[in-house]
């Protein structure tokens, strides 16, 4: 079968896009997603994003997403913003989406050419004396300390997200250096991809609450840094935690193609 896919790319975070609304390509063909990602025998990319029609008649569409080893993950931040770019691009939606995906229903803007997505609420943080752990979608251990430039983001990233704390599941890891009062360069090892990926929004929106929440910035909207390009959150701290989180940045289509599979 010959399949058409789009190549969409989020700060450097890269994805294949499917139209998947006939059902063409089976969620437990786990050999057949990581082949597609592979880098060397498939078109390669950090993941793979099917756009489905929702079950929920008051959605423009649904969001299922696998990581590049081929197994279906928890949320993908970048992935969601990039997939409201190709929805736009297939003339579902025009400058405004909503959509259900693994953690629950989204909306998204599409604005000067960024696209927005409102983030889950966050209700709880766990602080410990040299990390962060917060769930954001997906679950991330988040770092501060200096020169993230210098490190091996790989063998760091490995250990911690194997380490005995984080079990089978495992987590998601971010090294973050501030910059100012209100921005932070960050650098994540993404489990799934089991390597560092240019960036993650999932992960930096988990950077900008944690850097509230240990007193590195008191502002509610941050600038985040990645190696693939600048990210924004903005959010709300009320007393039941985190609320009204947006992630907004640029997701672009690369290119357009068919393969055999
Ligand atoms: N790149 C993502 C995160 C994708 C999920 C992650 N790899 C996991 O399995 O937890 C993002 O932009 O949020």
């Amino acid at each position: 079968m010959k399949l058409t896919f789009y190549k969409y790319q989020g700060t450097g975070n890269d994805f294949v896009m499917i139209d998947n609304r006939h059902l063409k390509i089976s969620k437990n063909d786990t050999k057949l997603i990581g082949r597609l990602c592979d880098r060397k025998f498939g078109i390669g990319a950090d993941g793979l994003i099917l756009l489905e029609n929702s079950e929920d008649s008051e959605d423009d569409f649904k969001m299922v997403y696998f990581n590049a080893d081929g197994n279906e993950s928890s949320m993908c931040g970048n992935g969601g913003r990039c997939l409201v770019a190709f929805a736009k691009f297939l003339n579902i939606i025009e400058d405004s989406a909503r959509f259900t995906a693994i953690d629950g229903i989204h909306e998204a803007v599409i604005k000067d050419s960024l696209v927005s997505l409102k983030m889950q609420k966050v209700a709880e943080v766990s602080s410990n004396e040299d990390f962060l752990f917060l769930d954001t979608g997906s679950p991330h251990h988040v770092a501060f300390s200096e020169n993230i430039g210098l490190k091996d983001i790989k063998k760091e990233g490995a250990a911690i997200r194997y380490s005995d704390r984080y079990g089978n599941a495992g987590t998601n890891v971010n090294f973050v250096e501030a910059i100012s009062a209100d921005s932070f360069s960050v650098r994540t090892y993404e489990r799934g991809v089991e390597d560092e990926t240019l960036s993650c929004g999932t992960g930096v929106t988990a950077v900008a609450i944690a850097a509230y929440e240990s007193g590195k910035t008191s502002s509610e909207k941050v600038k985040l840094i990645t190696p693939g390009g600048e990210l924004s959150v903005s959010f709300k701290k009320t007393e039941n935690g985190y609320e009204d989180i947006w992630l907004s940045g640029p997701a672009e289509q690369v290119f357009k193609g068919e393969i055999e599979c």
